[in-house]
């Protein structure tokens, strides 16, 4: 199977780190279960008051945290080793993915790495990146854990696996990849 992946809350539970970002720079006592669906949607600056600037700030701090504070999901890796071709389409900076993907051990899994907004492409949910990537590997499965990441896929067409990740700021369903088959067959019907 040829398998395009969003990185972060898919491949590594990040959003933790992401949120205690975001309240580090907000400078604000929230509530990190208030403010993960909001930075998922990219709505949290808008709706505390934090400056669209300060993305620079948020992206910086984040990077002050461990990479093991960015833990590989359980069974990512056997699932990546059994396929045949894997992609990546991140938000995240290239420089910042490479370091993640380096120290988790991921980076030979991957064909091509695409983070759009640094290698000229839009940012999700704009096809594009998925287009090029389909062209070129021809696609049969994209995962993410937002909509953001699955929007495209069907767009053009791509079956689509929703992970719904066990972290503790999750706001849906807990599914996990042990249960991958289940998945990927109940989204293809
Ligand atoms: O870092 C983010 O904002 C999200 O990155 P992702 O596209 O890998 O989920």
């Amino acid at each position: 199977m040829n398998v395009l992946w969003d990185l972060d809350g898919t491949i590594l539970d990040a959003w933790p780190t992401l949120v205690q970002s975001f309240i580090q720079i907000s400078g604000k006592d929230l509530d990190p279960d208030k403010v993960l669906p909001l930075l998922k949607n990219g709505n949290a600056f808008e709706k505390y008051g934090v400056p669209s600037e300060k993305i620079i700030d948020f992206r910086k701090t984040e990077r002050t945290f461990r990479h093991e504070e960015k833990p590989l999901f359980p069974y990512v890796r056997d699932i990546l080793e059994q396929n045949n071709i894997n992609v990546l389409v991140t938000h995240r900076n290239r420089e910042s993915t490479e370091e993640l993907l380096d120290y988790w051990n991921l980076a030979p899994y991957f064909e091509e790495v695409i983070c759009p907004e640094f290698d000229g492409f839009f940012l999700k949910p704009h096809p594009e990146s998925y287009e090029y990537l389909h062209r070129r590997y021809q696609i049969d499965l994209a995962i993410g854990d937002q909509d953001t990441d699955l929007i495209p896929a069907r767009e053009i067409g791509i079956s689509t696996c929703a992970f719904r990740n066990p972290n503790p700021y999750a706001d849906y369903a807990i599914d996990c990849y042990s249960k991958f088959e289940t998945i990927t067959c109940k989204d293809r019907g």
